[in-house]
């Protein structure tokens, strides 16, 4: 695997949260009161900022600086509080009109029970979502994806927005939420999932993400919610954790011929295929497609897996059948039944999200698997993993993702991963959790 790979997950300078922490530790094992503490302070907030290059070309948030989530100036400050950062406002307070759009556009809501707006919005997002920095890919969230990702339990059609062109009546932009009950430490906080900002690339950079961003935030205030969780390629004000991608080739073949990777050093493409080639048949005795039936014991071994997490979903049995019972070319899930007791002790699973292939006349999708949530109590993890891989290459991904959280670390260089060149950030809107929180503590997967 060529270490550039690259998917759409966009990647900008990254924060170096090794820094940070070691530099803040420094500064408490000090004390407080020397002046040297204080310049060490100044230094690290000042290198925090550099990492984020926001003072490289003199890059300032004039949106995001308004917003209650944690600011730059805010990192390495010990004495803010865990949690919300602004009380919630009473709910008659809330605007109760749509924010002013530019004259031509109007908002919509986009009912994706409808197969026509269903339709609209696959498109928009097929030809303007998020694409890698080379532009090679862009991802195609499949219509069956979007409405798994977007009808989950207790959602609000209020929350799937869009905006017109009044004149040709043409989706022009879109933006979501869903609701979600995420854990931060001992905390069970309500918090919207947004996802899905996209703005057609004939409009872009006329300020219209900030005001889809505020209408999103107005209609969960009407819901009651004060908290979101989101990702994003870019640096804004402030990651509570940065991750990497890592790929693992099925198909390297393809890979390489679309430019995902390349061949490596001293490396034939006879041998990379051998290098990659998996077992025809999973290996774990008792290894299965999870069932509605397994629910209530998938749910168990989740949420004992989640607790150890710093942020992680506070996933109840509807939550579990809603996101984790199997759903063709959307999210598979298998676990490990014991053959002697009939126990489920393990469980794994991965989402299908395909990426276009930008200007290549052979290829046009290139198949990948992302991997999403995984337990291990009794398989080891790296063999419950390089079965995932096995079903994976059956139902002919090209490609096997995953993020550095959770225990992934424990399996990504045994099982060939490659590092990625995509970053992802992870923010929360209006609650502050400690700075320095590496991957490994995040039990999230957003999608
Ligand atoms: C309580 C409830 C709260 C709910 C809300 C919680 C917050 C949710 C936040 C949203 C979570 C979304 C999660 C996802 O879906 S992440 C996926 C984002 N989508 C894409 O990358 C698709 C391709 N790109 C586009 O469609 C556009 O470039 C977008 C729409 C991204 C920006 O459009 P455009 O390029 O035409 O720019 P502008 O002139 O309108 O606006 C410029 C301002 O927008 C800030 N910007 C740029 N990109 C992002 C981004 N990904 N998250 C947040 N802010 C972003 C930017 O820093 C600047 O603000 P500031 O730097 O000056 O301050």
């Amino acid at each position: 695997m060529g270490d550039n790979s690259s998917l759409p997950s966009g990647s900008s300078p990254k924060p170096n949260p090794d820094l940070v922490e070691e530099e803040s530790d420094s500064v408490i094992q000090k004390g407080h009161n020397n002046n040297d503490n204080v310049t060490s302070l100044e230094t690290i907030v000042q290198r925090f900022q550099d990492s984020m290059s926001i003072d490289d070309n003199n890059k300032r948030h004039k949106f995001w600086e308004t917003q209650p989530v944690g600011q730059y100036k805010d990192v390495g400050d010990f004495t803010l509080i865990e949690g919300p950062i602004e009380p919630p406002t009473p709910l008659s307070e809330v605007k109760q009109e749509p924010y002013n759009l530019p004259a031509a556009y109007e908002w919509t809501t986009c009912d994706m029970d409808s197969q026509e707006t269903c339709d609209e919005v696959y498109l928009l997002l097929m030809n303007n979502y998020v694409e890698d920095d080379e532009n090679m890919f862009r991802f195609n969230y499949s219509k069956e994806f979007l409405r798994w990702a977007l009808r989950v339990p207790g959602y609000y059609r209020s929350w799937h927005i869009g905006v017109r062109a009044k004149a040709s009546k043409k989706l022009v932009a879109f933006i979501t939420a869903v609701p979600a009950r995420i854990r931060v430490n001992d905390e069970v906080v309500k918090m919207a999932e947004v996802n899905f900002l996209c703005v057609h690339k004939k409009l872009r950079s006329k300020r219209l993400a900030p005001v889809l961003i505020k209408e999103v935030t107005r209609r969960v205030h009407m819901e009651n919610i004060w908290q979101a969780a989101y990702t994003a390629g870019v640096v804004l004000p402030t990651p509570i954790t940065t991750c990497q991608y890592w790929h693992r080739s099925l198909n390297p073949k393809k890979l390489i011929d679309v430019g995902f990777s390349r061949l490596g050093a001293r490396m034939t493409m006879s041998r990379t295929i051998k290098l990659y080639k998996l077992p025809d048949s999973t290996v774990t005795p008792g290894f299965r497609k999870m069932e509605l039936r397994d629910v209530p014991a998938v749910t168990r071994l989740l949420r004992n897996y989640l607790s150890q997490f710093v942020v992680a979903p506070d996933f109840d049995e509807h939550d579990v059948e809603h996101w984790l019972i199997p759903r063709d070319n959307v999210v598979d899930s298998y676990l490990v039944e014991s053959p002697e007791n009939h126990d489920i002790t393990d469980f794994c699973s991965f989402y299908t999200l395909p990426s276009s292939i930008l200007g290549n006349q052979a290829h046009s999708t290139l198949k990948a698997a992302y991997s999403y949530y995984n337990v291990s109590t009794k398989t080891p993890l790296p063999q419950l993993m390089n079965d995932a891989l096995i079903v994976a290459k059956q139902k002919d991904f090209d490609v096997f993702n995953a993020l550095d959280i959770m225990h992934n670390e424990s399996f990504l260089k045994d099982l060939k991963f490659g590092p990625g060149d995509g970053q992802l950030h992870y923010y929360l809107y209006n609650y502050r959790v400690r700075s320095g929180m590496k991957p490994s503590e995040l039990g999230l997967v957003l999608l």
